[in-house]
């Protein structure tokens, strides 16, 4: 069995490509990233750090490695012969490593078993997203899309922070994984994934995991960045910060409860055990891993805005999202590309203009008002500065 996998970053390596080894698939990465490319295909191995109260250590091995970029012809005859396709290169890159994979599908033989296709992303449906950039390109003449290829959403999940130099290509990861992978698109031919959960109805998990470790997780990053603070563990260790998301997430709780119909008591143990995660001192995450991106982080059905504005319109006010949303309109790190192109937005457009923009929210919607309040108050302060 062969697994061509986009993205031979943190998740790459310390979670799709552990997880697809051990399932018994050789693993081919592609990456753009030319030295990481190199190191994979002169190396025989490398090892997942498994760190926190029971550390493990796992070796991953037989795979090889494709630059996406220079090697794009030779990726086109891998992926034709490969029995799956996974990504993990952040949704925003997913419509520029679609037609590769559209090329691939196209270069399959016309008896071949489809492909099966897996976008492990932090989004709601990414796999869709994926398809949508393949269908566009896809040629008809070739035949149906859907006998050549399966896609099937999922919900990815285990902490791997940015790892330290000097540890060449062994990843550091936190010892809990949870990938849940809707079974429905395969019908009886579902793949074989020891490590994975297959469920009928993925909705709810998705928003599950989205609007409490991602929304628990961006608000501890940027309240924990407010504070000065550089580490996850060390803005959780600060009794504000940690206030603030327990308050999100108990905003989060009820609507994932009153919503998907989770048992209140599980979901709370589930809170628990995600903040519990959120601590762990041995994983060396940062606040600006985390906060990376927040115009993603702030868009329309992201971890913020998704779900405040679900509670907006069953008639509550979600005052702990809403600040969580202020502190994400202070997030500042001047490396990070979005963080700088939401200052300029913020500080070149009306206060309606820029919370439509960040947002995604129509002026009409009960949400919008106190958003568009938070950006007026950040363009105070930035316009004082
Ligand atoms: N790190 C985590 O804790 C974690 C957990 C769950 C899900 N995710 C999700 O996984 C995805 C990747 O996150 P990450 O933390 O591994 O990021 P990362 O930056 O470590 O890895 C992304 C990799 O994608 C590669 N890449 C970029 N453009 C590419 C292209 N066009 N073709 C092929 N490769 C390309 C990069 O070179 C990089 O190696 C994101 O969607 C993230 O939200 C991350
Ligand atoms: O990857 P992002 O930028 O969407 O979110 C940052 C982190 O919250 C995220 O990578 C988590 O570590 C991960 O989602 C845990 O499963």
């Amino acid at each position: 069995m062969k697994a061509v996998h986009f993205g031979a970053g943190n998740i790459g390596r310390g979670f799709v490509g552990l997880l697809l080894h051990q399932a018994g698939y050789e693993v081919v990465f592609a990456d753009v990233a030319d030295a990481l490319i190199s190191q994979l295909a002169d190396a025989g191995s490398y090892r997942v750090h498994e760190v926190g109260e029971q550390p493990a250590v796992h070796t991953v091995s037989n795979f090889r490695a494709v630059n996406s970029n220079s090697q794009e012809d030779r990726l086109v005859q891998e992926i034709a012969t490969a029995d799956l396709v996974t990504t993990a290169v952040g949704p925003h890159i997913l419509k520029f490593v679609a037609p590769v994979i559209t090329r691939g599908i196209a270069a399959r033989a016309e008896d071949a078993v489809p492909l099966q296709v897996m976008a492990c992303e932090n989004a709601i449906n990414a796999t869709d997203l994926l398809r949508e950039s393949i269908d566009a390109s896809w040629d008809e003449a070739i035949g149906a899309l859907d006998d050549r290829a399966v896609f099937a959403n999922t919900a990815v999940d285990r902490i791997v922070p940015n790892q330290e130099t000097g540890q060449g290509l062994d990843v550091t990861v936190e010892t809990f994984y949870e990938w849940v992978i809707d079974r429905t698109p395969f019908g009886a031919n579902a793949p074989v994934i020891p490590g994975a959960t297959f469920v009928d109805r993925l909705a709810p998990y998705i928003e599950r995991k989205l609007f409490t470790v991602n929304t628990g997780h961006a608000s501890a990053a940027y309240f924990g960045h407010e504070a000065g603070l550089e580490k996850i563990s060390e803005a959780m260790a600060d009794p504000s910060v940690a206030s603030h998301v327990r308050a999100v997430l108990d905003e989060t709780r009820q609507l994932l409860v009153d919503k998907h119909g989770f048992d209140a008591g599980e979901q709370e143990a589930y809170v628990r055990k995600i903040l519990g995660r959120f601590t762990n001192p041995h994983l060396p995450d940062t606040v600006n891993r985390v906060g990376r991106a927040p115009l993603r982080k702030l868009s329309r059905h992201e971890r913020f805005i998704g779900p405040a504005a679900e509670l907006a319109e069953r008639g509550t006010t979600p005052e702990a999202l809403l600040k969580a949303i202020g502190a994400a309109l202070r997030f500042d790190d001047p490396t990070d590309a979005e963080a700088v192109e939401l200052g300029e937005l913020l500080a070149s457009s009306d206060a309606g203009e820029a919370t439509g923009r960040i947002t995604g929210l129509s002026p009409e919607h009960p949400l919008f008002d106190a958003v568009r309040k938070l950006v007026e108050e950040r363009q105070a302060k930035i316009a004082a500065v």
